[in-house]
């Protein structure tokens, strides 16, 4: 049998028509969305992904602001420019392109990003809110694999649900999200006993690792959901973390890569981009954006 695959490219190519309607309506009422993203330093795939992401902001009908930094900017110099997005009225989202190089502190860069801009979902605020179940922004990857979860399942009441990996940008409000959605939930990561075993338990199984084609296809139960975050550039090409030759023989549904939770997460950044220019501006959140 092989599995139904979970088109992440088509749903964001969905989502991204929603939200140019709404972006419309909005410029209608003298509201244009603006979304900046600050990139330090020259990685080339954090390139690609901001290039990317710019120009399906413009599409959408968004100002895209891009602020490209070189690598041996002083931190100091990086959060006056957050400051200073912070206090431009025409910027309603802020991302910080991660990783940053390693003379700057992540933790420190990220918290400088007012709440309501930081549109990546990381600043503590919005974390303690995902946890505590309050209005937060939700970081994009996670978001994304939950509305293809549900768009796929319906409900996730009462399925387990296991997560490989623990990171504060994937695995940790992944598993906030699926916890929410009453989906009962093991995070799994490099210290966890059995875990082929504990996989062949998941209904739902999320691999967000950094290691090409690590679940394998006898780590999946039957019939089970699978999610695929990983992005790992190989000879062979762009692949996940999923052995997806072997995991499509036994899943029910499974995303690929490319083409799954990657252009998902750039289309949760425009959702989430018009979700905080509504708030912004005392408008009720778009609908179905927002977990
Ligand atoms: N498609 C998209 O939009 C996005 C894709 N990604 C991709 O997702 C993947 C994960 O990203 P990210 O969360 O940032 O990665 P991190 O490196 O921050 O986290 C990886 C996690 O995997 C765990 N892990 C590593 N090796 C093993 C192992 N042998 N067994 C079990 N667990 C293991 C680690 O455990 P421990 O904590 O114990 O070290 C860690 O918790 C990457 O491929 C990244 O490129 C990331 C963001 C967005
Ligand atoms: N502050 C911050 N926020 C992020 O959300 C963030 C980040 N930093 N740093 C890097 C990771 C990674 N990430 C991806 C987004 C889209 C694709 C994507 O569109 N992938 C395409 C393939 C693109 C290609 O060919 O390279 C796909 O899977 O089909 C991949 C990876 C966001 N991240």
């Amino acid at each position: 049998m092989s599995a139904t695959l979970i088109d992440g490219k088509a749903f964001a190519a969905g989502l991204r028509t929603r939200i140019a309607t709404e972006v419309a309506a909005m410029k209608a009422q003298g509201i244009t969305p603006g979304l900046a993203v600050v990139l330090v330093g020259e990685d080339p795939a954090s390139q690609v992904y901001v290039r990317s992401k710019g120009k399906q902001t413009l599409e959408v009908g968004m100002n895209s602001y891009e602020h490209k930094l070189p690598a041996e900017t002083p931190e100091a110099d990086l959060l006056a420019l957050i400051e200073r997005l912070n206090a431009d009225p025409a910027v309603n989202g802020i991302l910080v392109q991660l990783p940053l190089p390693a003379h700057m502190d992540e933790e420190a860069v990220i918290n400088a990003i007012l709440p309501e801009k930081d549109v990546d979902g990381f600043t503590v605020l919005n974390v303690g809110r995902l946890a505590t179940g309050q209005k937060a922004m939700v970081p994009c990857t996670p978001l994304g694999c939950l509305m293809m979860l549900r768009e796929h399942l319906g409900s996730l009441s009462g399925k387990n649900a296991v997560v490989i990996g623990r990171s504060n940008i994937v695995g940790k409000p992944m598993a906030q999200l699926l916890l929410r959605d009453s989906a009962t939930v093991t995070i799994a990561h490099s210290r966890t006993q059995d875990l082929p075993g504990l996989c062949r338990t998941a209904d739902i199984l999320v691999a967000a690792v950094g290691r090409a084609n690590f679940v394998k296809g006898d780590w999946v139960k039957p019939g089970a959901t699978v999610i695929d975050v990983g992005i790992n550039r190989t000879d062979d090409g762009l692949v996940g973390d999923v052995d997806f030759a072997e995991a499509e023989q036994v899943a029910g549904a499974i995303t690929p890569v490319p083409g799954g939770v990657g252009p998902m997460t750039i289309a949760c950044l425009l959702a989430n981009t018009l979700t905080a220019t509504a708030r912004a501006n005392g408008l009720p959140d778009p609908e179905g954006l927002t977990p």
